[in-house]
């Protein structure tokens, strides 16, 4: 992964001709182009844990995996938001861990655990590093890093966690160490004729565990469900014990543990194995695209299928305005057409059916056929759009990402309303919508937005992003639908939560996690006294 940006750096690419032309004429994005200084130049702060407890953590993973070395620091400094991206580039490495520690197994983690409580070191759990919203820098907002709250802080990277345990063919449910990233997921099951199906576009990086821990949606969410639906069973170490939850697809064994687990983004515990649903790999794969006149008339045709059925394994929506863009193909941008593209992909069985049923519910809500290049394009970029953000924050223009979701019935106001923010929080940008996300009463919201840079560009998107959060609260919209809470999200879930929501949260961190070193900062407000 490249540190100051995205994914294998032999893909990086130039920017087309018509985008530098758009970005020129519609945004004037004018900026000098900044490159990202060297690795060797990230100003990092001095190592806070003395020799002494190093010692103490190496004596549970090893000396060798136990790292302080720079560029093991660089890389696990934040995750990969634009402004995370920002700072790295300008050489500011001001919240890296002291130590990046590596354990090989539940026990040492457990262990890890008990010797960080005692000696009062911050543990952050690392699992891809795609966090985009701050879930892996929760020790810079709190406590500074060696200063009085804590000796240090550790990253605690799960990638020594990287087996598949078990398959059970019979129920369909496949055991995995949490360090696992999601091709060698797919790569071991499809030894078996048989997939996860969780394509979100950080794909070819996140974790097993980053998803439970972040409630992550891929991009076949319609047909295979959320990451959330296929969690079966956890096991997480926790500084007050382990955790081994779900030994039923379903129980009434009172209130579901495991849903207070996922989402919890390393602040009570540490996900070490997962037990999850698979399906059989599909034989047959289709995707094809429709035109919609308007995002309205297209979000009508969405709901119609969510509701009536059958539903397309993915399904994506984009408005105008991406649509005119052509993002929803990010290998071909600059040729998108009018009105509003509808992808529709269709996976496993009964393709040719469910194709036919799903085309004529389409065709009935005024959608217009365009065949299988708009599909076919879309599925061979569908991982291409974060490489394509390094290019645009190359030569001056900030790209940015943000989602919400809500019912269908309030889903054109909070459209409106994040847009409205957006607009007026930032000169003249671009923003561009779609849905991806379906379910019988909502959708989600998923929103790109370029502008040019002026100023400081970290505290220029800080500025519009919280217009976007009191747009989405104020408009009745969830804070996240699928990137999690991390720091950014913080005071928006509270919120969201209220003030006897948060105390659960704080009761729980508490109980599970009393000397408080989980990812702090990170979902859980600080109680009163110590905020
Ligand atoms: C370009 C790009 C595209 C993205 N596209 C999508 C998308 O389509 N859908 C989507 O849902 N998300 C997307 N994301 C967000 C991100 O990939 C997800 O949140 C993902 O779930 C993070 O997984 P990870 O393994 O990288 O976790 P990390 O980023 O390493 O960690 C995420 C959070 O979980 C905690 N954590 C990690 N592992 C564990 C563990 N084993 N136990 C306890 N806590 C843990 C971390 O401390 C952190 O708070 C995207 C991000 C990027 C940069």
């Amino acid at each position: 992964m490249l540190w100051s940006g995205w994914g294998d750096p032999a893909r990086a690419r130039e920017l087309p001709e018509q985008v530098r032309g758009l970005l020129r004429d519609f945004l004037g994005v004018r900026a000098p182009a900044t490159p990202a200084v060297a690795l060797e130049s990230v100003r990092l702060p001095p190592v806070a844990l003395p020799e002494p407890l190093l010692g103490a953590l190496a004596g549970v993973v090893g000396a060798a995996h136990v790292l302080t070395s720079h560029e093991a620091r660089v890389r696990h400094t934040r995750g990969k938001s634009t402004p995370d991206l920002l700072r790295m580039r300008a050489g500011d490495g001001s919240d890296a861990p002291d130590a990046v520690v590596l354990p090989g197994s539940h026990d040492e983690v457990a262990e890890l655990l008990r010797v960080c409580s005692a000696e009062r070191i911050a543990v952050v759990p690392f699992g891809g590093g795609t966090s985009v919203v701050g879930g892996l820098s929760g020790v810079a907002g709190g406590a500074a890093p060696g200063g009085p709250g804590f000796a240090g802080v550790i990253a605690l990277d799960l990638a020594r966690l990287d087996r598949l345990l078990s398959v059970d063919e019979e129920s369909l449910v496949a055991s995995f160490e949490a360090g696992v990233r999601a091709p060698e997921a797919e790569r071991l099951l499809a030894g078996r004729g048989l997939t996860l199906g969780h394509f979100p576009q950080s794909f070819e990086y996140a974790t097993l565990g980053g998803f439970a821990a972040a409630r992550s949606s891929g991009q076949a969410s319609a047909g295979y469900g959320r990451f959330d639906d296929m969690v079966m069973g956890l096991t997480v170490a926790t500084p007050s014990g382990t955790l081994d939850l779900g030994r039923a697809p379903r129980s009434a064994a009172g209130p579901d543990l495991r849903q207070l687990m996922l989402g919890s983004e390393g602040a009570f515990g540490v996900i070490t194995l997962l037990r999850l649903r698979v399906r059989r790999a599909p034989v047959e794969r289709r995707y094809e695209g429709w035109r919609f006149g308007t995002f309205a008339e297209g979000s009508a045709a969405v709901r119609a299928l969510a509701q009536e059925g059958p539903l397309p394994t993915v399904l994506r929506l984009s408005d105008e305005t991406e649509t005119m863009i052509g993002l929803a193909k990010p290998d071909a941008i600059g040729s998108g057409g009018s009105g509003c593209l509808l992808i529709a992909g269709y996976e496993g069985g009964s393709v040719a059916g469910r194709r036919a049923e799903a085309g004529a519910v389409l065709s009935r809500m005024g959608g217009e056929p365009l065949g299988a290049e708009p599909g076919e394009a879309w599925e061979r970029g569908r991982f291409s759009a974060p490489y394509l953000r390094d290019s645009l924050l190359a030569v001056g223009a900030t790209v940015e990402t943000l989602e919400t979701a809500g019912f269908w019935s309030n889903l054109p106001r909070l459209y409106d309303a994040v847009r409205l923010a957006l607009a007026g929080s930032l000169p003249s940008p671009l923003v561009m919508c779609h849905v991806s996300h379906v379910y019988e009463t909502g959708a989600s919201l998923y929103f790109t937005v370029v502008t040019a840079q002026e100023g400081d560009p970290v505290a220029q998107w800080d500025r519009a992003k919280a217009a976007a959060n009191a747009a989405i609260v104020e408009a009745g919209g969830t804070i996240t639908h699928h990137h999690g809470v991390g720091r950014d999200h913080r005071d928006a879930c509270a919120a969201e939560l209220g003030p006897a929501g948060v105390s659960v949260l704080q009761a729980v961190k508490a109980r599970l996690d009393p000397a408080g070193i989980l990812n702090p900062g990170v979902l859980v407000p600080p109680p009163a006294r110590d905020a």
